[in-house]
């Protein structure tokens, strides 16, 4: 170790210098290796020293403040190691100039910098990052001038200052970024006293990383924060990830002491008790008898629930039953068909009811149905070819909940689908408020992949209906239900208040089809031999160890047979272990999208993104209209260079091009291999799926049921026979829901004070769903789903 003779060791080492050369830098964990020129310093460098530590940005060329200690590198000798640093702010006056005039502060000039230093002095910076008056001084400015040089300057001070103590406190390092980006000149002041906030601000901070950072901070485990945080975070998991709409206080209680109770502290029932009384007196919680929820999911139930009673109730027009029987005779001749009693009713129900539903397994004929009720439409009110009507004008409009099931809508009847989101008028730029004034002009709206549709996309559909419109309720209710909470479709139908059609008998099994009739067979709890073969099925026998093989070699031989990954469809219900989505995604990407020179890769956390990899979107991005679940190619990646001040990622979407900055892929996954809940509303010629014990907790009936499913000519199962059997046994955890309750009061008991009384909370607004909306990875089992990503 060198002997520094000019400093003793109280006093702070530092280097000022131009940042000459990046030598390394580690994109995840930003771990720099610096070459800086040195302007001053109290080491014993002379000219320049290589500089190591983790800094968030450098930009080569510009001048920073090291603050660290001399290490000696085994091979590279002495480095100076960086415990902090921070932009060197130019102090004299043409620094200065040529700082304000840079393209850090867009649309000010050579003139405008002058004046500013010439009546602030060469303090500006200093003055202006604790004075947001300063600039007012300088005369000319105007008003957004002012506002955009002081945040600029205020912001780049607080964010260097925040960034260390992220460092210092442990926030992972793809997280940092996201959390200055929320909290902008605020983060200091949150990441050190009130970490759990980041609870329900930052995607990926759950519960015990805020109890972590909040250690470090040096917060008390029996911080009032933390009590309320805890018991907020249990109510929201709850919802999120179990998909209750409300959970009962004596649970709520007993959870929420599970993960606040530790071997330091210890709160009692009625420490809780304070805490929903403090919560529900800021009204961020509704207690309503034994039963606690969010504000935003009881106003969403209730109001979807009266508006579609509404809508029940609204008179139009009565259609000739006897003449719409009529033109379905016509029509099924036409289509060369005949329905069903039961089609044909629900076909019917269409026209004579403002609301209908329509459920059943794979096969039974929705489809075939749908393109019914659209000609019959056509035929019984003279519309025209739909080619005929400007975009958006056909008096039938078609919707699912994903862009991969509306392109299916639209491909098999022939006219427009879009998914609900764009349905209702929510797409790029588009403000909470703007949807829910945005009514959708329609005669009839179709509706598929119901089991789908959660609470609150519910609700705000339902807000956009117009009383006159028909609604058509389409999907398997023995599917898994909605990511999102709630059983929107199982409660429509319990609710008996909408004439639901109940499709079970199955048409495809004439085409050969064993795949339907496995289904078939799963929802009926009939008896079955797995592993008895058909030309359109296998069962092969491997245990937890021997599946990533078993893949390797299904999928190798599909694309032998000229298969492409779009076809190929792996699935999986949990993400760790040995056949976890995590390891089959590395093994996939190997097989099916391989390295090579004309591929550009990008390292993120422990994933190498590749050009032409397949993608998932692991949350709703509804402004670019990309949704949780959707899955895309990544058409390009670019890296920061001259052209672009970020690394990117391009993906392609069936609906369009969307850009991923690093901060962004927290959001993206491999999709070679996805969750039998991100493929709900995906079908594929081929799917691969395993089944064995290691999946315990999420061998479920209606798991293996919507996996397989998704299936359209070729189903190979693999894994443990036993795992099968029991997963089929198994049903999935009941959600508590009130729109079920809401419906029947609605349409039977529901007097104008019980009304007033249900939302005495006059606080309940629509614009509260979006504020408390987040975005939800339901039935996950034991594992966070924050830890996905
Ligand atoms: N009444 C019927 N008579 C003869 N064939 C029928 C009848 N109804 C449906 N089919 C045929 O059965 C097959 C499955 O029907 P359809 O695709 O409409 O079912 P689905 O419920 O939409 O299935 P999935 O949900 O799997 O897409 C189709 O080939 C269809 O032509």
């Amino acid at each position: 170790m060198t002997n520094h003779a000019q400093t003793s060791i109280y006093d702070t080492l530092y280097i000022v210098g131009d940042v000459d050369r990046v030598i390394f830098m580690s994109q995840d964990t930003r771990f720099h290796v610096l070459k800086v020129l040195i302007e001053k310093t109290n080491t014993n460098f002379k000219d320049e020293a290589i500089v190591t530590g983790h800094f968030h940005d450098i930009t080569e060329g510009e001048s920073y403040r090291f603050t660290g200690k001399v290490t000696e590198h085994a091979r590279f000798g002495e480095q100076f190691a960086a415990e902090s640093f921070k932009k060197e702010v130019p102090d004299t006056k043409e620094g200065l100039i040529q700082y304000f005039s840079s393209e850090k502060f867009p649309g000010i000039g050579l003139k405008t910098a002058q004046k500013i230093v010439d009546t602030i002095g060469t303090d500006a910076i200093s003055i202006i990052s604790k004075d947001g008056k300063a600039l007012e001084k300088v005369s000319g400015l105007t008003k957004a001038k002012r506002q955009m040089i002081t945040e600029t300057v205020q912001e780049s001070n607080a964010s260097d200052e925040a960034y260390l103590m992220m460092i210092r406190l442990n926030i992972e390092p793809s997280k940092r970024s996201k959390i200055i980006d929320t909290y902008k000149g605020d983060t200091l002041n949150i990441i050190q006293y009130h970490p759990y906030q980041l609870v329900s601000d930052i995607f990926g901070i759950g519960f015990k990383k805020a109890d972590q950072i909040a250690i470090n901070s040096g917060i008390s485990p029996d911080d009032p924060e933390r009590l309320v945080a805890g018991v907020m975070y249990t109510l929201n998991d709850e919802i999120n990830s179990v998909g209750h709409t409300y959970i009962e206080v004596d649970t709520l209680k007993a959870k929420s002491l599970e993960i606040l109770n530790t071997d330091k502290v210890y709160f009692s029932n009625e420490d809780i008790i304070i805490a929903l009384e403090t919560l529900a007196d800021n009204k961020k919680i509704i207690i309503s008898k034994d039963r606690v929820t969010l504000p935003s999911i009881y106003y969403a139930e209730h109001k979807s629930s009266e508006k579609l009673s509404n809508i029940i109730n609204y008179k139009i027009d009565e259609i000739d039953e006897a003449q719409a029987k009529i033109s379905l005779k016509k029509i099924e001749k036409s289509l060369s068909i005949q329905y069903s009693d039961k089609q044909s009713q629900a076909i019917l129900n269409a026209l004579t009811e403002k609301v209908s539903i329509i459920t059943g397994g794979p096969g039974t004929g929705k489809t075939t149905i749908v393109k019914g009720i659209i000609a019959l439409y056509k035929e019984m009110y003279d519309y025209k070819d739909f080619k005929e009507y400007e975009i958006g004008d056909y008096p039938i409009k078609l919707a699912a909940p994903t862009g991969r099931a509306a392109k299916r809508m639209a491909d098999t009847s022939g006219i427009d689908a879009r998914t609900i989101h764009r349905l209702i008028g929510w797409g790029q730029d588009t403000e909470a408020d703007d949807i829910l004034d945005n009514e959708i002009d329609a005669e009839l709206i179709i509706l598929d992949e119901m089991s789908m549709v959660d609470t609150w996309l519910f609700h705000q559909f339902m807000q956009n209906v117009m009383p006159h419109t028909r609604i058509v309720f389409v999907g398997d209710a023995d599917q898994l239900p909605s990511v999102g909470p709630g059983t929107v479709f199982k409660d429509l139908i319990e609710s008996s208040a909408i004439k639901t059609a109940i499709l079970d008998t199955v048409y495809r099994q004439g085409e050969g089809s064993s795949i339907v009739k496995l289904a078939y067979d799963i929802a009926n709890d009939e008896n079955m031999n797995i592993e008895t073969k058909f030309k359109d099925r296998v069962f092969f026998r491997a245990n937890t160890n021997q599946i990533a093989d078993l893949v390797d070699t299904v999928v190798s031989r599909a694309v032998d047979k000229g298969y492409d990954m779009r076809d190929i469809q792996v699935l999986a219900p949990i993400y760790r272990g040995p056949a976890g989505i995590n390891i089959l995604n590395k093994l996939l990407q190997g097989i099916l999208n391989p390295a090579s020179e004309s591929k550009n890769e990008l390292e993120f956390g422990d994933k190498i993104f590749r050009t032409g990899d397949k993608v998932i979107q692991l949350i709703n991005r509804t402004e670019d209209n990309v949704f949780n679940g959707d899955s895309g190619i990544i058409s390009s990646i670019h890296f920061k260079d001259d052209n672009n001040d970020k690394d990117k990622i391009v993906v392609e979407f069936d609906t369009g091009h969307i850009a991923y900055e690093r901060k962004d892929l927290t959001e993206l996954s491999h999709a070679y291999c996805t969750s039998i809940h991100k493929a709900q509303g995906s079908e594929y010629p081929i799917v691969i799926m395993p089944i064995v014990q290691s999946y315990y907790h999420m061998l479920m009936k209606n798991i293996v049921y919507t996996g397989i499913t998704r299936a359209k000519e070729s189903l190979i199962l693999c894994g443990d026979p036993n795992a099968f059997y029991s997963a089929i046994k198994r049903e999935g955890v009941e959600r508590n829901t009130m729109l079920k309750e809401f419906l029947s009061k609605s349409f039977n008991t529901f007097n104008q004070e019980e009304k007033e009384e249900v939302l005495k909370e006059d606080y309940l607004t629509n614009d509260m769903i979006n504020d408390e909306k987040i975005d939800p990875m339901i039935g996950m089992g034991d594992v966070s789903p924050y830890e996905f990503v």
